[in-house]
């Protein structure tokens, strides 16, 4: 094994949504970047095994239930569910967004990447291990953008289960269609994952550990999008998971609820009971602040060290891919500036969208969380009972809600149950973020006959 030292302007640990934004940027300014990944492969989690195959396989879920509320509506007769295909299809997608990332590099001149796992030696230093031995960097500026693994908890029997990374990795581990689905954890991949497959028949028993579903999030927005869900899902909530046993091909899942011991049982379990930050070897060692959820930066994405930053999940703020595409770039900013902070993150106002079938979306501040911290909210209302791409679609539940300022009537949040959630918290993101207030987005004219219309309708509806 050789080793290798060369100093650069910039390296970032990972090649993720918290990594390449900037380092392309900082490249772009003329420094020399060099992203560090063992994938080998640009997108991070995201493409691997995150957002963009689980949202390949939602989007056939949401076809197909379309398709039913069509079967006496033009459309009769009942669409074989396929699902070896969709995961070819998925892996297909996944294949050609990393050909396309490949030739994004390759336009790239002062940006290379380095395919190995990196660490710390001291905070200028980092080694990364390569297939072809250590090699050295000292580096200017530094940014972690590790991301976060999956969490397997200590129950006994655990690696008995799934997990996100088994369904959705290219040519993942679950291939068939199970009958039926154990799903420990009711959060974000648990309950989206369950929904995708009640919807292509398998029978799912959803084990939730305390007394809300999709727990932290706004109880009167989970409250109207948990009667819209597929009905092949059982919910069982106050569930504590005490082990996992393993049947032959099957799985039995025991829980204690109420002080008796129950069992359920599934074709499969999958575990989804949230995900922890992948923090590079050396990072304490050489004195780096590692809180409960990550590393600890404020606002401005700085470590204890100005010149090292931890954008996107690795710090645990906000672990969504777009938030860390924005983090990356203000990581990039302040480098710009010197390491002096001249961008700022906000951690508050990102939208939010849990893509069940149907989903909810979310941003800022709901009317639950502005009672807990005795702020009066005005709310705007609007139901998609009466909207009219609604009735189109024949998927009337749900609706928009707006939380307004008294007095400025400034929009601080606002949720969506329903037809297009995930696209209709752009705008109101973009309204939240922007200070705009219900009288803009009253006198706004969106378009007819798009669900969008609601936003405005909510505004108009406090007036
Ligand atoms: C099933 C699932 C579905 C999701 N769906 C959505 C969604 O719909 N919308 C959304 O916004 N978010 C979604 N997310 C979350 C999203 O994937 C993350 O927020 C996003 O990937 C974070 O980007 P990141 O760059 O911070 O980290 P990651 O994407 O995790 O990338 C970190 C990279 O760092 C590398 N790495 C780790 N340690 C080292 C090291 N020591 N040296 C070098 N490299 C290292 C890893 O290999 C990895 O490639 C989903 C996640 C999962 C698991
Ligand atoms: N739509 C999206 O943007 C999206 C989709 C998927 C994942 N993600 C990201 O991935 C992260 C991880 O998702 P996740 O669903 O694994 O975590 P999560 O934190 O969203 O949800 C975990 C759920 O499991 C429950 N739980 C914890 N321990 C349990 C136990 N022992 N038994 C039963 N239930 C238990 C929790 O109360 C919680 O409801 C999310 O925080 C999110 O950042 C985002």
């Amino acid at each position: 094994m050789t080793m290798q030292r060369e100093t650069i302007d910039v390296l970032t640990i990972g090649a993720g949504g918290g990594a390449y934004p900037a380092a392309f940027r900082l490249a772009k300014a003329g420094l020399s970047v060099v992203m560090t990944d063992p994938k080998g492969m640009m997108s991070g989690n995201c493409l691997y095994e995150g957002c963009v195959p689980s949202k390949a396989i939602r989007e056939t879920g949401e076809i197909l239930e379309g398709q039913r509320r069509f079967a006496n509506l033009g459309l009769p007769g009942q669409v074989q569910v396929d699902y070896p295909r969709m995961v070819a299809h998925k892996d297909a997608i996944q294949a050609r967004r990393y050909a396309q990332h490949a030739q994004e590099l390759a336009t790239c001149p002062n940006l290379r990447l380095i395919s190995g796992s990196a660490r710390f030696i001291d905070p200028h230093t980092v080694a990364v291990a390569t297939g072809e031995g250590e090699r050295h960097f000292h580096c200017r500026h530094i940014i972690v953008a590790s991301g976060a693994d999956v969490f397997v908890p200590p129950i006994p029997g655990a690696e008995h289960c799934l997990t996100s990374h088994d369904l959705y990795k290219p040519d993942p581990i679950l291939k068939i269609l199970p009958e039926r689905m154990v799903v420990i954890g009711g959060g974000y991949i648990g309950l989206e994952t369950a929904s995708f497959f009640a919807a292509f028949g398998t029978r799912v028993v959803l084990l939730q550990k305390g007394p809300q579903i999709l727990s932290g999030m706004d109880p009167s927005m989970v409250a109207m999008l948990l009667p819209l869900l597929n009905a092949n899902i059982e919910m069982i909530l106050n569930a504590d998971v005490e082990r996992i046993e393993a049947m032959g091909s099957g799985r039995r899942v025991h829980y204690r609820q109420g002080g008796v011991t129950q069992q359920v049982e599934g074709d499969v379990a999958l575990m989804a009971v949230g995900r922890h930050p992948a923090i590079p070897a050396g990072t304490a060692e050489i004195g780096i602040e590692i809180g409960k959820r990550g590393i600890v930066v404020g606002p401005s994405l700085q470590t204890r060290f100005p010149h090292i930053y931890a954008a996107g999940d690795v710090n645990g703020q906000v672990p969504l891919f777009h938030a860390a595409v924005r983090q990356s770039l203000v990581a990039a900013h302040n480098i710009l500036g010197g390491n002096r902070a001249l961008d700022y993150a906000d951690f508050h106002n990102v939208p939010t969208t849990i893509f069940t079938l149907p989903g909810a979306a979310y941003i800022g501040l709901t009317a639950t969380q502005a009672a807990a911290q005795g702020i009066e909210v005005i709310t705007g209302a609007y139901d998609f009972s009466e909207d009219s791409r609604a009735q189109i679609l024949e998927a009337m539940g749900g609706g928009i809600r707006l939380f307004f300022a008294p007095g400025s009537l400034r929009l601080l949040g606002g949720w969506i149950v329903g037809i297009d959630a995930g696209q209709l918290i752009g705008e109101i993101g973009l309204a939240v973020a922007n200070g705009l207030t219900a009288y803009d987005l009253a006198a706004f004219a969106d378009q007819h006959p798009m669900s969008a219309e609601g936003i405005g309708k909510a505004a108009r509806s406090i007036f």
